[in-house]
């Protein structure tokens, strides 16, 4: 499988040349198996593609019930993928709607970049630094047993957190991911950490967030 080959290839040599066709690159963390292209798409075709879903995708801001609340998420989202995936979390149910060209585009590529199939895509807009994501697992059923989510950054540069289920013998760590950049999270990832996206203080403009996942 190409990405098992990739690994072997970072671990045999670290030639230049190698990046250039291997662009995924490993992150050593303990239980998980995480790899990152910060420059998987070019700056301006992030721009082009940042401007065109933000103005074109249906987004929304929808509640979460917790301890019997209806809180609004800090954050719009949308639903894309084949009809068939259907999902639940945090007590929403999410319908896909059908993928546009520039998601089908971007799916095509985030496939043969990961060499993974989905079926579908999550997509977050975190308007400012107040909107963010708490911490969780992307573990729900629906996304079986061992799942791979890529994830595709836009626009403002925002740390992402992880951090180690009790019983996982790891620090903390802080990711900054820059427009354009992929984040492929790859079994074990989410049976032993959790992440999130903070909210921040400092001035920053808009961030957009694909993550692509398989629903059965
Ligand atoms: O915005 C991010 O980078 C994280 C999104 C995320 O964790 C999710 O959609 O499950
Ligand atoms: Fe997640």
């Amino acid at each position: 499988m190409k990405l098992a080959h990739a690994l072997q290839y970072n671990l045999a040599t670290s030639s230049a040349a190698l990046y250039t066709t291997m662009p995924l690159v490993c992150l050593p963390l303990p239980q998980a198996s995480l790899w990152l292209d910060a420059d998987f798409l070019a700056p301006a075709e992030s721009e082009a593609l940042l401007a065109e879903l933000t103005a074109t995708v249906a987004w929304e801001q929808r509640s979460i019930r917790l301890y019997g609340k209806e809180l609004p998420q800090p954050r719009l989202t949308a639903w894309h993928g084949e009809p068939e995936a259907r999902y639940t979390y945090s007590g929403l149910h999410w319908e896909p709607r059908p993928w546009t060209p520039a998601l089908q585009q971007l799916l095509r590529r985030v496939q043969a970049a990961s060499g993974t199939q989905f079926n579908s895509v999550l997509l977050n807009l975190y308007r400012d630094g107040r909107d963010s994501m708490g911490w969780h697992a992307d573990d729900e059923p629906e996304l079986g047993a061992a799942p791979t989510i890529a994830s595709l950054s836009l626009g403002a540069t925002r740390r992402f957190r992880l951090r180690p289920r009790p019983g996982v013998a790891a620090e903390p760590l802080g990711l900054d991911l820059p427009s354009g950049s992929l984040l492929l999270m790859r079994p074990p990832t989410q049976q032993f950490w959790q992440h999130a996206l903070p909210k921040t203080a400092r001035p920053v403009g808009p961030r957009l967030n694909l993550t692509f996942r398989w629903v059965g």
